[in-house]
């Protein structure tokens, strides 16, 4: 089939790479031309494992081109895929601007059927304003031309973005006519070859279901983090406790990890946008209100323990910091738990020497040339001559570190582990004092 899609970050890089890399005739659009100038110089704009290789196979096989030009792309693709940034508004809701300009954009320059299918998260109702900007835009020109509007939410996880679009649990299509139905199966159909996966319902109910996954998943991350901070004061372990839990199927192994709290670009403005909608209609979410604040709290946690061990006030003190991503195997820093930590230390006086395999550049551009932030090349390079090592995200690389060396280059041989990485008795047979999250 042939395929547009309208912005080429996180969501339709993968998106438009993955439905090439089965035969599609894709075309992706942004309006930020140094994206797209990577992309022409066989290049990817972020930091996705197995991305680089989809694109570049597809391009070369020609499959997958990228573009600037809004007219062209929207004469390309038969299904039109909105797959453009929803960022919170000041309010929590979610910023449509993005996706209505892109609907707009359809609406000024299809010239036949469309199948338009939001892949962004956007709140309920969405569906019917982009029907209507289409609606107008069309209108506009005088003309008389057919199109559906699908939602069909994404559910990829970014550092695994691949694997989850070309294996996904459930493909979600909210749609009420019959012709973009069939688009969508037949789309869809290279993904669901061992079973079906293919979910039809209304388009309400597709938006809701989005934010309801992300919503249970924050859910159980504050949950944990909540009982964690509860079991530290009682002399209990949460790594225990998820065990114990997670072996009931009815609860399961995952999304149980206590930590600093959950970052990216999805759980935070997701839980915010859903919570916003439903004061809009009169409901108040009090248990996501909570699950938001538990986490707002929790980024703060690890802080908290550095002071409770060297004092509020930390001038003259350099923390080691392990991680910068939101999490492993990705790039992205928004709203990631290691900036609220860095905010917090420098604002006590301290400075921070910080390593993340990944994510320094992106670390750089957020922090400028802040003087309190330095990078180090090596990991062990940030630990030497630190007061303290303080882990933030759970790359492989820091599983298994050579203890006794952190220990000797640290000042003070300490270690807070924002992600329960270490068992507390190994470090504390290398003599190193250990912090953990809920390890009373
Ligand atoms: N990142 C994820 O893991 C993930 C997963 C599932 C769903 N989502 C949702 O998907 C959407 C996109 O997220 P993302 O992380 O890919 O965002 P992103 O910021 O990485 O990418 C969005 C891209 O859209 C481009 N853009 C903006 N307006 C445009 C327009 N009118 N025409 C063409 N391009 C335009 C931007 O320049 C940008 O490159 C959001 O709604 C997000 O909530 C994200
Ligand atoms: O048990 C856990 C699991 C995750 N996290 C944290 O939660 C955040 C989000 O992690 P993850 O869900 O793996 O990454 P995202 O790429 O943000 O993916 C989420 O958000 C996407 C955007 O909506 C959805 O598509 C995915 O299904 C959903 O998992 C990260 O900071 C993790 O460190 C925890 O603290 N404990």
């Amino acid at each position: 089939m042939k395929v547009t899609v309208v912005g080429s970050g996180y969501v339709g890089l993968v998106s438009g790479a993955c439905l090439a890399d089965v035969g599609n005739d894709v075309l992706c659009l942004d309006v930020d031309p140094s994206k797209i100038r990577i992309l022409e110089e066989g290049g990817i704009p972020i930091h996705e494992p197995g991305l680089l290789e989809v694109v570049q196979r597809n391009v070369q096989a020609g499959r997958l081109r990228f573009t600037t030009d809004i007219p062209a792309a929207v004469r390309h693709g038969d299904v039109q895929f909105i797959a453009v940034g929803t960022p919170p508004d000041e309010d929590g809701s979610a910023d449509l601007q993005y996706v209505l300009a892109a609907a707009r954009n359809i609406g000024r320059h299809m010239d036949g059927y469309r199948v338009v299918v939001d892949k962004s998260t956007v709140p309920v109702g969405t569906a019917d304003k982009v029907r209507a900007a289409i609606a107008e835009e069309v209108a506009a020109r005088g003309a008389a031309l057919e199109y559906s509007v699908v939602s069909n939410p994404e559910f990829l996880k970014e550092g695994a973005a691949v694997d989850d679009f070309m294996r996904p649990d459930r493909i979600i299509v909210g749609a009420d006519d019959a012709r973009a139905i069939d688009w969508m199966r037949e789309l869809y159909a290279p993904f669901q070859r061992n079973h079906e996966r293919l979910l039809v319902m209304d388009v309400r109910s597709a938006e809701l279901t989005k934010y309801a996954a992300n919503a249970m998943l924050a859910t159980r991350i504050s949950f944990m983090n909540e009982l964690a901070n509860l079991a530290e004061t009682l002399g209990a372990d949460i790594e225990l406790v998820r065990q114990g839990i997670g072996s009931d199927p009815r609860i399961g192994w995952h999304f149980l990890y206590a930590g600093c709290g959950y970052g990216g670009s999805c759980f935070p403005k997701d839980v915010k946008a859903l919570v916003r909608t439903g004061r809009e209609h009169g409901h108040d979410l009090r248990l996501l209100g909570a699950v938001e604040s538990v986490n707002e709290r929790q980024k703060r946690r690890l802080v908290d323990k550095i002071v409770a061990r060297f004092g509020d006030n930390l001038a003259g003190r350099r923390f080691a910091l392990w991680g910068l991503a939101f999490k492993p195997n990705t790039d992205d820093m928004r709203e990631a738990p290691s900036r609220v930590v860095l905010e917090e230390l420098f604002r006590r006086g301290a400075s921070a020497v910080a390593y993340d395999p990944v994510a320094m550049d992106e670390a750089q551009r957020i922090f400028g040339d802040e003087p309190r932030l330095a990078y180090a090349a090596r990991p062990m390079d940030a630990v030497d001559g630190a007061d303290a090592l303080v882990i933030v995200t759970e790359w492989k690389e820091f599983r298994s570190p050579d203890f006794p060396r952190v220990r000797d280059l640290l000042r003070q041989p300490v270690v807070f582990d924002g992600r329960n990485m270490y068992e507390p008795a190994v470090l504390e047979r290398h003599g190193i004092e250990y912090f953990g999250i809920g390890r009373g």
